[in-house]
């Protein structure tokens, strides 16, 4: 594998009883891009982020990540790893503080050994520190100076969604998957969404890979688009590519409004 892919999925099958929810599909994502699955609702995207976080194993195929197989590692080892998600409905500690938030997120990924946290050595004052430090750059990066004491419950949900990313973030991942960014946004919040994951990619260097149903903004900051359908890959390629690929407009049947968004965005 070479030394610019950071994550390689081969020819990966998931089979839930019946359904093939994810059916023969390979891809590579390389280190410092923005990524994006997209598809109509039950295109297997999903699945596909719930075998890379070790929710689900594959019925066939292998995830390479970094060159290491990471369909052998328990799900618990992934944040390890370096691979870091948000998800489609926000899970954060809503009785707790945005700062609290960040630096419980950055705690459960980054243990010291039961020895050193009970006599508090240098090891583990060194590593609050730069847990401390960390987590005050995410602070500032993603404009959350104004928000660090309020509890989490007393947040507009826009902002929500800043935390989770900011949580993330605070772990220090190698690759860092969102699931659906914009939803729930609106177009203004979005518009700040793709502004962030701008600065993640070009400011962290972070490898990002995203499933997202809004074609503004996978236009705007995707460097790669793969598109699926029932389980396969219909197209992968530019966002612009993508988007003008038949097979693509055509699985758009849910709504006219998907599928003129496509066009429009795909004309650009
Ligand atoms: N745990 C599960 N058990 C059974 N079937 C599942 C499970 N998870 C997903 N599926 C099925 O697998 C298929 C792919 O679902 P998936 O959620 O991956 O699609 P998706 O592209 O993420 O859709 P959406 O955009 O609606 O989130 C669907 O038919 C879905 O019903």
């Amino acid at each position: 594998m070479s030394d610019d892919i950071l994550l390689s999925a081969g020819n990966i099958s998931v089979r839930f009883g019946g359904v093939l929810a994810v059916n023969d599909v390979s891809f590579d994502v390389r280190r410092g891009e923005v990524f994006t699955l997209i598809g109509p609702n039950g295109a297997g995207k999903t699945t596909v982020f719930n075998l890379i976080s070790r929710i689900y194993n594959p019925t066939a195929g292998s995830i390479v990540f970094e060159g290491k197989p990471l369909t052998t590692q328990p799900p618990h080892r992934i944040a390890a790893l370096g691979i870091a998600r948000t998800f489609q409905n926000i899970e954060l500690f809503e009785h707790a503080s945005v700062l609290h938030n960040l630096l419980i997120g950055r705690h459960t990924h980054h243990r010291s050994g039961i020895f050193s946290e009970m006599f508090f050595t240098g090891k583990v004052r060194a590593a609050e520190i730069a847990a401390r430090e960390k987590v005050e750059q995410v602070i500032d990066l993603l404009d959350l100076q104004h928000h660090r004491d309020t509890m989490v419950a007393g947040l507009p949900y826009g902002v929500r969604k800043v935390v989770e990313l900011a949580r993330a973030l605070c772990t220090e991942p190698k690759l860092l998957l969102l699931d659906e960014p914009s939803s729930g946004l609106n177009v203004e919040e979005t518009g700040d969404m793709a502004f962030w994951i701008q600065d993640i990619k070009h400011e962290l260097g972070i490898t990002v890979l995203m499933v997202e149903h809004d074609m503004t903004l996978v236009s705007k900051v995707s460097d790669r688009v793969l598109a699926m359908n029932r389980g396969e890959v219909l197209a992968s390629g530019t966002p612009r590519e993508v988007q003008a690929h038949p097979g693509v407009i055509e699985a758009y049947p849910g709504t006219a409004e998907d599928v003129s968004g496509l066009r429009r965005e795909a004309a650009r």
